[in-house]
C-alpha cells in the first residue's frame, strides 16, 4: 500500500473530534473522499500530506510513518513523494508555465520529469512560455497537475480539482489525473462534491467515519 492510515482523528481548538475511516490505497489506484460540507475532507487531505498532525493515529506514505519525521524531513519527504492539486491552482502568476514547473524539483530536491514532455501529455505544450496570468482556468489547472507530477510522486492528493471548471474541462482534468497516476504508478486521492468526478472514479470513502 502506498497510503495507509490507522485510527486517525483530528480536532481544531474548541471543536469536537473528527474521526476518519482507515484507508489503504495501492499503486495505480484511485479513491474519492466524499462527505458533506464542513465534515472534514480538506482536513483529511492535510493530514495525509503531513500538513496537519493527527490527534490520534498515523499516516503511512510509501512505508514511512509521517509521525516519525521531523518538520524539516517532512517538508522534504512531501516535496519528493506527494503531489498536491488544489481547487484553485497555486501557481506563481508572473512566471512562465515552464518556470513554475521547474520549481517543483528545485524544492523537492529531486531530478524531476521533463517538463516539456509532461506539458505535451497534458495538451498544453503550446503554453510553455506563456505567463500563468494569461491562461484560462482549465489550462491553469492542467499546469498545476503538471507541477504536482513533476517529481513523479508516489501519492497525488487533489482537493476539489474540478469545482471551478466547466463540464468539458472537468472531464479532461479528471481523466488526465487518472491517466498520469496510472502511468507513474501513484496512488490518487481526490476530495470532491462533483458528480462529474464521481462518474469516473468509482471507489470512495465517506467522512466522517460512520
Ligand atoms: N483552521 C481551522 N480552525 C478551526 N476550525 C477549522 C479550521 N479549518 C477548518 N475548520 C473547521 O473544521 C471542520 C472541517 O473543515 P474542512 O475544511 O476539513 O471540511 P470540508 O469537508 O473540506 O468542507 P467543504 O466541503 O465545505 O470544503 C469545519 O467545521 C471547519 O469549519
Amino acid at each position: 500500500m502506498l497510503v495507509k492510515t490507522q485510527n486517525l482523528s483530528f480536532s481544531y481548538p474548541g471543536a469536537g473530534d473528527i474521526r476518519y475511516p482507515d484507508l489503504g490505497v495501492g499503486a495505480g489506484e484511485s479513491l474519492l473522499i466524499l462527505g458533506q460540507s464542513g465534515s472534514g475532507k480538506t482536513t483529511f487531505l492535510n493530514l495525509l500530506a503531513g500538513l496537519l498532525t493527527p490527534k490520534t493515529g498515523e499516516v503511512q506514505i510509501d512505508g514511512q510513518n509521517l509521525n516519525d519525521l521531523s518538520n524539516q524531513k517532512l517538508d522534504q519527504f512531501r516535496g519528493a513523494k506527494i503531489g498536491l492539486v488544489f481547487q484553485k491552482p497555486h501557481l506563481l502568476a508572473p512566471l512562465s508555465v515552464l518556470d513554475n514547473l521547474k520549481l517543483a524539483p528545485f524544492f523537492g530536491k529531486t531530478e524531476g520529469q521533463d517538463p516539456l514532455e509532461l506539458l505535451k501529455e497534458l495538451q498544453i505544450q503550446a503554453k510553455a512560455n506563456s505567463p500563468i496570468q494569461s491562461l484560462s482556468e482549465g489550462e491553469a489547472q492542467r499546469v498545476s497537475i503538471a507541477r504536482a507530477l513533476m517529481n513523479k510522486p508516489k501519492v497525488i492528493l487533489a482537493d476539489e480539482p474540478t469545482s471551478s471548471l466547466d463540464d468539458e474541462n472537468a472531464e479532461i482534468v479528471t481523466r488526465l489525473l487518472q491517466q498520469q497516476a496510472k502511468k507513474i504508478n501513484a496512488a490518487l486521492i481526490v476530495v470532491t462534491h462533483d458528480q462529474r468526478v464521481k462518474n469516473l472514479i468509482p471507489n470512495f470513502v465517506q467522512v466522517p467515519q460512520s
